[in-house]
């Protein structure tokens, strides 16, 4: 029996990183979590402890820091794609990077009516992402969004399900929908206008989300994924992670009261999960796009 190293990568997770530049009194805030991570000829390290082509996870650390400082960071994307690239120009052993960047969103706080120049509030927690892949002299991007959390109050019906001897959830024509949307979308172009996109695909997602009649949450992903892939060339594909966040009517008969529609219980486990992708038959290869990458 031989045994082998597999597969195999390794990073500094999770730097948190928060900018601050300044256009005479107004202030712009970024806060990332950025992680990096590289693969290439690091068979030693693991078999022999011989780390002579290790760039240690802290100098990654300290890169993503630098790097803030000695240019704009500018759009996630743009710069995961100047980390990514910096590790396998400069470092021999290393052929490719991987770089995870979610942006957390503040607010300016108004005051007056007027936007505060230097304070902010977080108005929720959704996250704009980014997945980053280097290798060699190619590159792929795949964005997203997380914790997008959104509801309709009617405009849903489930039913026209199979019924076992365990079924017990009785058919509805008008209930809550509610989901938190997680999604990543790959590119098949870098020649992207970056915060454009991203604020089509979310503006598409959400109008989807809001006119589409549901007659089951799958329908509702499959009509989000369609809309975004049907108005924006430059994605190949979207993947939709979307949690049920069941609204169940309370039963108020003991107290002789009727409930139409009007009193919910929301539960927050367990849920149903729906996930799936949607995708354009002649879209380009994903090629490492999505290469040990969490769909999620
Ligand atoms: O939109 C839904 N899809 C399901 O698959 C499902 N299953 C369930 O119990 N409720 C729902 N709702």
């Amino acid at each position: 029996m031989a045994i082998t190293l597999g597969p195999n990568q390794y990073g500094k997770a999770e730097n948190r990183l928060v900018t601050v530049t300044r256009e005479g009194s107004v202030h712009t805030v970024k806060d990332l979590t950025v992680s990096t991570s590289l693969r290439g000829d690091l068979v030693d390290t693991h078999l022999t402890g011989d780390n002579a082509n290790v760039l240690a996870t802290d100098t990654q650390k300290n890169t993503v820091y630098a790097f803030a400082k000695q240019a704009p960071v500018g759009e996630i994307e743009d710069f995961a794609l100047r980390l990514g690239r910096h590790f396998v120009a400069t470092q021999e052993a290393i052929t490719g990077a991987r770089v995870l960047i979610d942006e957390h969103s503040w607010v300016r706080i108004p005051v007056d009516g007027r936007p505060h120049d230097h304070s902010f509030a977080k108005s929720s927690d959704e996250k704009r992402t980014t997945a980053v892949t280097v290798d060699g002299d190619r590159a792929w991007v795949v964005s997203g969004l997380r914790d997008l959390v959104v509801l309709k109050s009617t405009g849903s019906e489930f039913h026209g399900y199979p019924r076992d001897r365990y079924t017990t959830l009785k058919e509805t024509t008008d209930r809550i929908l509610a989901t938190s949307v997680t999604a990543r979308w790959r590119y098949q172009s870098l020649e992207v206008d970056w915060r454009k996109s991203f604020d089509e695909v979310r503006r598409l997602m959400l109008e989807a989300f809001a006119v589409t009649h549901s007659l089951s949450l799958q329908q509702t992903l499959y009509a989000m994924g369609r809309t975004v892939l049907e108005a924006l060339p430059e994605i190949a594909e979207v993947r939709l992670s979307m949690p049920n966040k069941h609204h169940f009517l309370v039963d108020l008969s003991p107290f002789g009261l009727d409930n139409d529609n009007e009193v919910f219980y929301a539960a927050d486990r367990p849920y149903g999960l729906i996930e799936g992708t949607v995708l354009r038959d002649d879209a380009e290869d994903a090629g490492l796009a999505w290469h040990t990458l969490p769909s999620f």
